[in-house]
């Protein structure tokens, strides 16, 4: 993670200790929460002209946030009724001098004071939200979800929770979500993504210094410059020799991950293969080298230096002693699809060399039963326990190192929920990890990658797709790489 924290992503926690740190470097909370406010309605004026906003306001400083709001869409001569929640003259700090600055009356905070809203201004709770939401507040935001207005949630939808993008109780989805200094890590998780529309991340005069001295571990995975281009003199040798153990059965599966091995860079690709499966492969794409030799001579050769196992592989027992004879070599290695469903009872400590474990959801729960929380929380845990990255997939995909780091990918489209779009992520981190990237970048730069290939490939993409519009995405980064 390098010292520019542009994509930094903050926890609840993080961002409460940017606010103090702030604060205590001379800026006043009061200042911070008129620049937060300043910063909402000249979005909200952007883009519209509502006859009656009506601003939803909480107990704490977002509903702060929501009477800056309401006084500065005034000055501008739109008109803004505020709801509360609770007694006015409960409210304390910021929070109640920008209630003292609101020179109307407020309303309670219910569903029969929505009336006439064009527009609504959510500043119920943001990064306070402390548990599920319930009574009025829930049905206020249930109502307001049915008057089909745009909506603009002030830091999250309220109910959202920040850290773990998870809705606790019920939220009201928003066309577009204001944040401040630095997106949550929330707000890239779904359901949360989703949920927040557009997403706004404004500069309220957190000092970038505060967010160094902070060096928040997560990131939005933004990783084009690990991309290993070749220099004028390397030779297919130097470019790294994967290997990619080949299922019997589901010979795709194996053969679109060698497709993308190769399209990323990868100097040669090896299909290891045995029996009948071993003459599909032969009659195969022409440029992946098909070998029956048995798996001691492939881990003897020094020069492959990269193993996939798992895609179209099947399960049993046969199988689950050459996953461990992968596990006890001292190759980089890459287990996906069946092989993590064969890893159970495996002893993590016992491996010392870089693995990338890429499991779903489904595979996650069977091999890492006992760690719970959201994606983030839950990939960073098991990259933690076992000591490699991994690459929790889905449309939110978490990459996570060992030493605590993580990057959740954006790129993608649901296109890729499709047969073999796993076998061809695989693919492309078995071609980078050869070429000799570690796995937490060769993880995070496959998942971006595959993610962008769909994007350029738009509908109707399957698998096979993947691969041929690799090289066109690459060309997009070589217009980013500057000294190519
Ligand atoms: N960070 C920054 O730099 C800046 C941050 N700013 C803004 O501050 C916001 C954070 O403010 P915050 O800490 O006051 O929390 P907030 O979200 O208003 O909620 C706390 C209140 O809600 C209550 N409550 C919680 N859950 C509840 C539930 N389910 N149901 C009912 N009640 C519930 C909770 O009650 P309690 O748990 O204490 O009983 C407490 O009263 C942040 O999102 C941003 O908008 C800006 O001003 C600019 C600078
Ligand atoms: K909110």
């Amino acid at each position: 993670m390098g010292k520019n924290t542009k994509n930094r992503l903050l926890s609840v926690s993080e961002m409460y200790e940017a606010d103090r740190l702030t604060i205590e470097s001379g800026l006043a909370g009061i200042d911070l929460m008129e620049a937060a406010g300043l910063s909402i309605t000249r979005e909200i004026t952007k883009r519209w002209s509502p006859k009656k906003t009506v601003i939803l306001c909480g107990p704490g400083n977002n509903g702060g946030d929501g009477f800056v709001v309401a006084r500065l869409l005034e000055e501008r001569g739109l008109k803004a009724q505020v709801l509360l929640l609770g007694e006015r003259d409960k409210l304390r700090g910021d929070a109640k001098i920008n209630s003292d600055r609101w020179a109307h009356d407020v309303l309670p905070l219910s569903p029969d004071h929505l009336h006439g809203a064009d527009l609504i201004v959510d500043a119920i709770f943001g990064a306070g939200l402390a548990r599920e939401v319930d009574g009025i507040v829930a049905q206020t935001l249930e109502a307001a979800k049915k008057l089909q207005v745009p909506v603009v949630a002030v830091d999250t939808p309220s109910g959202i929770h920040g850290g773990t993008g998870q809705v606790l109780g019920t939220t009201l989805p928003a066309n577009l979500t204001i944040t401040f200094c630095r997106p949550k890590t929330g707000h890239y998780l779904y359901p949360a993504k989703k949920l927040c529309g557009e997403l706004i991340v404004t500069d309220i005069g957190i000092p970038d210094h505060v967010i160094e001295t902070i060096n928040p571990q997560t990131e939005v995975n933004q990783p084009q410059d690990y991309f290993p281009w070749p220099d004028e003199e390397t030779h297919k040798y130097k470019k790294g020799h994967g290997v990619i153990i080949g299922g019997q059965q589901m010979t795709g599966a194996t053969r679109l991950g060698a497709i993308c091995a190769r399209r990323v860079g990868a100097g040669l690709i090896t299909i290891s293969a045995h029996g009948a499966a071993y003459m599909i492969y032969r009659q195969g794409e022409a440029g992946n080298i098909v070998s029956n030799d048995d798996l001691d001579t492939h881990l003897n050769d020094p020069r492959k230096n990269a193993f996939l196992i798992g895609p179209g592989l099947g399960i049993g027992e046969k199988r689950q002693l050459v996953v461990e004879q992968l596990l006890e070599s001292s190759k980089a290695l890459i287990l996906d699809a069946d092989a993590l469903t064969m890893l159970k009872d495996w002893q993590w400590k016992e491996r010392n060399a870089e693995t990338i474990l890429t499991p779903h959801e489904g595979e996650f729960s069977r091999l890492f039963p006992e760690i719970t929380g959201s994606k983030l929380e839950k990939a960073k845990a098991a990259a933690k326990q076992s000591n490699c990255t991994v690459l929790l997939k889905g449309p939110d995909t978490v990459i996570a190192a060992p030493d605590g780091r993580a990057v959740i990918n954006d790129s993608g489209t649901p296109w890729l929920a499709t047969a073999g779009s796993g076998d061809s992520l695989s693919g492309i981190c078995l071609g980078l990890f050869a070429q000799g990237l570690d796995g937490f970048k060769a993880a995070s730069l496959a998942s971006w990658l595959h993610g962008r290939c769909a994007e350029a490939f738009q509908e109707g993409l399957i698998a096979e797709d993947i691969g041929d519009i690799l090289p066109s995405v690459i060309k997009t980064l070589k217009n980013m790489h500057s000294s190519y």
